[in-house]
C-alpha cells in the first residue's frame, strides 16, 4: 500500500514537471494514451525496449511509439483502453529498463502527432522501376564484386570501373581510364531498359557503393560537366529511403527498393540534389492520397531497419560542355559579382567550419611559430589590458604573460578544445567560442585585439566589412588591433615550391552554380576566390593518403592595398600596413 503511495507520489510530481516544462496534459482517468515520464530518446530508450516491456502481457496492443528528439519523456498509443491499463498497472513504477531504471507512467490526453507529410512531388526525370532484376540476378551481382578489403570512405565503401571517380573534385579525369571497364554482366540492364523505353547512351563509369546499416552518402548533385544526361542505380541487398531537395526548398523522401533501377534524367538528374542519412533504420513512407486528390508522402512515425545495401552507379562521361537548361546546379559557368549573404554563409559552412572541425588535430600540430610582427604587437599591450584574439585557432598567439587579461575566441569547437590544452598553464588567458560575425561580446569591450589569418575566409566583401566593422566595435577608443590576411601575391614568401606549376583547374561547384577553383599548393595563387587542399593527415598514422582525405578550404586572398581598403571605416584610423610571410597586415587604432 504504502509502495502504491509513493508510486502515485511521483507521477504526481512527473505530471507537474511534464506540464510547467513540455506543455504536455496527463490525466486521472484511463485512455489509450500513455506517457512515459522519465525514458525517451534522450535517455536512450529505444523501440525494441518498449517491445521488450510488453513482451510478456499477452492481451495489450500497442499502436506506436513516439519518442521526440531530445527528450526524456516518450509516448505510447495503445489499441484501446484496456490495453493501455493493463500496461499502466503491471508497469507503473515496477517495469524497469535495461540500465535499471524503474519506470513511471501517466495517461495523457494527446499525443504529439509525428507524422511529416510531404505534398512535393517527386522531382521530374525521376524513375524508380522496381523488380527490374529478379532475386537470382541480385545475387549474381551482389557476388561479383568482392569485399574483403576494407571501408575506404568514411561512410561506406566503394568500387570504380571504368573512371576512377575523384572525390575531391567530383569528377573523372578522362585521360586515365582504368584498366577494368564496367564488367560485361552488366550489358544485359541497357537492353532491359530498353524494355521499359529507357533508350539510353551506353554508361561507360561505374561506381560500386557498400552501405552497411549506419552509412550513407550526403546529399549532391552528381557534377554536370563530366557526366551526361542519364545516371542509373541499380539497388541490391536492402531497400533504402533517398532523400531529393530542391533549391526552392522543396523535400521528397523516396523508397528505392533492393531490385529496383532507378534512372535519373531531366530535372531529377540536373536540378535536385540526392542523398541517403546515415541510419541505421529508415522511416516507413506511406503513399496518400490528399482530400483535394494531390499525391502526399507521409513519413510515418514507424520505423525499418535497414541490412547492408549495394548500389552500383552507372554514369557516362561527357564530352563537350554541359547544356543544361538548370543553371542554379550547373558547372559550366562562374557566377559572377558579389555572393549573396546566404550563399556566402553556405560556402563559408561547407568549406570553412565543417573543414575545420575535420581537421582540427592536424592542423594544430601545424601551427606553433609565432609570426615576428604578431609577437610585438603582442608584446606592446600594456599590463592590465583586456586583449582578444579573434579566430585563436589553437592558441598558438596567446603569450605567456599574467599582466594582462587574454580572451581566445574560436568558432570551431575542435580548434577551441586544442586552444584551451594550449592556454590552460596561463594566468589570465580564457577561452570562448564565437563567430566573428555574431560576437555576443560588448562594445569597447577590449584594448587591443588581433584577428590573424581569419577575414581571408569570408566569402563577400560585405561579410569581410562586416568582421572590421566588429572589430572596431569591440575597441575602446584609442585600442588597436593588428589584422592579417592571406596576400594573393607571394612572389616574396616562403610559401612558392621551386618551378611547381599552377594547375588551378578542377572547378568544385557549390550549391547555387558557384564555381571555385581548386589551388596547387605551393604555387602562385591566380585566381582571388579558390579552394585550398588541406591534405589530412592523421598524427599516430602513416598510411598513404586517400583523395578522401582532402578537404577544401574556401580563401579569399588580397590584392594589396585591399585590405587597407576594407579597414577604411569612420572610426578607425590606420597607422601601419605592411607585408610579412606571404600576409597583409594592418595596424589599426580606434578614434
Ligand atoms: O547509392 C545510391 O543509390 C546513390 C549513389 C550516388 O548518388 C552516387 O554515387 O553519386
Ligand atoms: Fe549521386
Amino acid at each position: 500500500m504504502e509502495r502504491n503511495k509513493n508510486i502515485e507520489r511521483k507521477c504526481k510530481r512527473f505530471s507537474a514537471r511534464l506540464k510547467s516544462s513540455k506543455g504536455v496534459s496527463c490525466v486521472e482517468y484511463p485512455c489509450p494514451n500513455i506517457v512515459l515520464c522519465n525514458v525517451g530518446q534522450a535517455t536512450g530508450f529505444t523501440k525494441e525496449d518498449v517491445y521488450k516491456l510488453v513482451e510478456d502481457l499477452k492481451t495489450v496492443n500497442i499502436q506506436k511509439f513516439i519518442a521526440e528528439k531530445g527528450e526524456s519523456h516518450s509516448f505510447l498509443v495503445f489499441e484501446d483502453t484496456n490495453s493501455a491499463a493493463e500496461f499502466y498497472h503491471t508497469s507503473n513504477g515496477k517495469a524497469k529498463v535495461r540500465n535499471g531504471t524503474t519506470i513511471f507512467m501517466n495517461y495523457v490526453q494527446s499525443v504529439p502527432n509525428d507524422e511529416i507529410t510531404c505534398t512535393d512531388g517527386i522531382p521530374k526525370g525521376l524513375s524508380i522501376l522496381p523488380d527490374f532484376i529478379s532475386h537470382d540476378e541480385e545475387q549474381k551481382y551482389i557476388n561479383l564484386f568482392d569485399w574483403t578489403t576494407e571501408a575506404n570512405l568514411k561512410n561506406r565503401q566503394v568500387k570504380h570501373y571504368g573512371y576512377e571517380f575523384r572525390y575531391g573534385s567530383n569528377d573523372v579525369d578522362l585521360n586515365s581510364p582504368l584498366p577494368e571497364s564496367i564488367p560485361d554482366e552488366c550489358n544485359m540492364l541497357w537492353e532491359r531498359l530498353k524494355t521499359f523505353g529507357f533508350d539510353i547512351e551506353t554508361p561507360d563509369q561505374l561506381t560500386v557503393n557498400k552501405y552497411c546499416p549506419g552509412q550513407g552518402i550526403p546529399s549532391h548533385v552528381d557534377r554536370h560537366s563530366p557526366f551526361s544526361d542519364t545516371i542509373l542505380s541499380l539497388s541490391l541487398g536492402s531497400d533504402v529511403v533517398m532523400d531529393w531537395r530542391h533549391h526552392s526548398n522543396k523535400y521528397v523522401p523516396v523508397v528505392v527498393p533492393s531490385r529496383s533501377m532507378l534512372v535519373m534524367q531531366n530535372e531529377a538528374r540536373y536540378d535536385w540534389q540526392h542523398g541517403i542519412q546515415p541510419r541505421t533504420w529508415d522511416p516507413v513512407i506511406d503513399i496518400r492520397k490528399s482530400s483535394d486528390g494531390q499525391t502526399e508522402r507521409v513519413i510515418t512515425g514507424d520505423t525499418k531497419p535497414r541490412d547492408t545495401r549495394i548500389s552500383l552507379t552507372f554514369r557516362k562521361t561527357r564530352e563537350g560542355p554541359c547544356q543544361c537548361q538548370f543553371k542554379t546546379l550547373c558547372d559550366r559557368g562562374t557566377v559572377e559579382g558579389e555572393l549573396s549573404d546566404d550563399l556566402a554563409s553556405h560556402l563559408e559552412e561547407l568549406h570553412v567550419h565543417q573543414v575545420y572541425e575535420q581537421i582540427a588535430g592536424h592542423f594544430s600540430t601545424t601551427r606553433h611559430k609565432r609570426w615576428p610582427r604578431v609577437d610585438e604587437f603582442l608584446h606592446s599591450v600594456s599590463p592590465g589590458a583586456v586583449l582578444l584574439d579573434l579566430g585563436a585557432g589553437n592558441g598558438k598567439n596567446i603569450l605567456n604573460r599574467n599582466d594582462i587579461l587574454q580572451i581566445a575566441g574560436e568558432r570551431s569547437s575542435g580548434l577551441l578544445l586544442e586552444c584551451a590544452g594550449h592556454t590552460q598553464s596561463i594566468p589570465g588567458a580564457q577561452c570562448v567560442r564565437l563567430d566573428l560575425l555574431h560576437t555576443p561580446l560588448r562594445d569597447e569591450c577590449a584594448d587591443a585585439i588581433i584577428c590573424i589569418a581569419v577575414i581571408h575566409h569570408l566569402s563577400s566583401a560585405a561579410r569581410r566589412r562586416q568582421a572590421v566593422s566588429t572589430i572596431s566595435r569591440l575597441l575602446r577608443p584609442g585600442g588597436r588591433a593588428l589584422i592579417t590576411v592571406w596576400a594573393k601575391d607571394q612572389s616574396k614568401s616562403n610559401y612558392l615550391a621551386q618551378n611547381k606549376e599552377n594547375h588551378d583547374t578542377n572547378l568544385v561547384t557549390m550549391v547555387g552554380g558557384l564555381n571555385l577553383p581548386v589551388h596547387e599548393n605551393r604555387t602562385q595563387f591566380r585566381h582571388s576566390d579558390l579552394l585550398v587542399p588541406w591534405k589530412l593527415r592523421k598524427v599516430e598514422d602513416k598510411k598513404p593518403l586517400k583523395t578522401s582525405d582532402t578537404f577544401l578550404r574556401y580563401y579569399h586572398v588580397f590584392e594589396e592595398g585591399e585590405l587597407v581598403q576594407l579597414c577604411e571605416m569612420p572610426h578607425l584610423e590606420i597607422e601601419s600596413s605592411f607585408y610579412e610571410e606571404g600576409n597583409w597586415c594592418v595596424v589599426c587604432k580606434k578614434r
